[in-house]
């Protein structure tokens, strides 16, 4: 069963001031359950009315989703769900520990079950010190923990984070990274919205661009990369005299020598530089990025 289905859903917004503005246009999506997809996107894209739809915070003006197979109107949809919104703001004159409290009820857990998960999300976000204090009190990033202990209490199947990294130093970043990863090792299902390319790069299984309310691209990050090849970095010992199709770009160390071959060069130029007497010391490939492919696509739509 998928984990999130997302069927046309199209989201326009009336103000009184700009008249129509049509922020979801005919978007359709499918998360398998247990993959860690990234929902890429430049500011204003449509990124966060994407996951208030889904969420059931916002009614979408047409299309459906379902979460788990269930409508997103229905309660049982949300049960599911560890939900960080763009955000997250809560009743501030609660501590850290107390909040959870409340969020673990409002999930049902029983206290025996929140004290347990309440203590290891909090360890785990980093919050331990600051546990018994007001949040009121507490930074932007140490919100952002909140946030996303909030998101795990009730150990949920899946879970929709609207740009988790948001707000967080360097630190911070990378162990929301590494809560995602260890999500994905225990089958849960991640979808997160983000602007950085690295963030996708780094931890997703697929990424999805919205542009302008319109998806622009669904697919595998590695076989994105993959084909991103343009070419390969090889340090050659001996490199042999008018190698064909090689450039060379710098010399490394006595008798290696770095060379640069296209990726259609790659088998021919190898086989004439081994039978030459070269020979292979490493070889790397030049490879698109994500970012290139974001900003490539950014480009062609007029959004840069
Ligand atoms: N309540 C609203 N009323 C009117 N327009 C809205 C409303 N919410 C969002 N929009 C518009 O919908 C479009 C998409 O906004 P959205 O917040 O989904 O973008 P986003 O991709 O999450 O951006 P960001 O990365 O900046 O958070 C924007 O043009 C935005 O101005």
């Amino acid at each position: 069963m998928a984990a999130i289905e997302i069927d046309k859903l199209c989201k326009v917004f009336r103000t009184k001031k700009f008249g129509k503005v049509e922020a979801l246009s005919d978007l359709s999506l499918t998360i398998a359950s247990g993959e860690v997809y990234g929902f890429l996107g430049p500011n204003g894209a449509g990124k966060s009315t994407t996951i208030k739809t889904i969420m059931g915070l916002i009614a979408p003006t047409s299309g459906t989703a379902r979460i788990m197979g269930q409508k997103i109107e229905s309660p049982q949809a949300r049960a599911h769900i560890g939900y960080l919104p763009e955000n997250p703001a809560f009743y501030d004159y609660l501590t850290a520990e107390e909040y959870l409290k409340f969020v673990g009820r409002s999930f049902k857990m029983s206290d025996e079950d929140i004290a347990v998960r309440s203590e290891a999300t909090i360890k785990l976000l980093d919050l331990w010190e600051a546990r018994r204090r007001p949040i009121r009190g507490y930074s932007k990033g140490m919100v952002q923990r909140v946030g996303l202990a909030q998101a795990l209490i009730h150990d949920p199947d899946v879970f929709i984070l609207d740009e988790p990294m948001s707000g967080l130093d360097p630190v911070g970043r990378a162990l929301v990274k590494e809560i995602i990863l260890e999500l994905k090792k225990a089958g849960k299902t991640v979808f997160f919205s983000t602007h950085i390319t690295d963030d996708v790069e780094k931890v997703c299984d697929r990424v999805g661009v919205i542009v302008g309310g319109k998806l622009q691209y669904d697919g595998n990050v590695e076989e994105l990369l993959r084909d991103g090849t343009e070419g390969y970095v090889l340090q050659v010992r001996n490199i042999p005299e008018g190698l064909s199709c090689a450039t060379v770009s710098r010399a490394i160390a006595h008798g290696v020598v770095e060379i640069v071959l296209k990726r259609e060069d790659l088998n021919k130029s190898m086989t004439e530089l081994v039978a030459r007497g070269g020979s292979i010391e490493r070889i790397e490939p030049q490879r698109k990025n994500l970012e290139s492919f974001f900003l490539d696509i950014l480009k062609k739509k007029g959004n840069r």
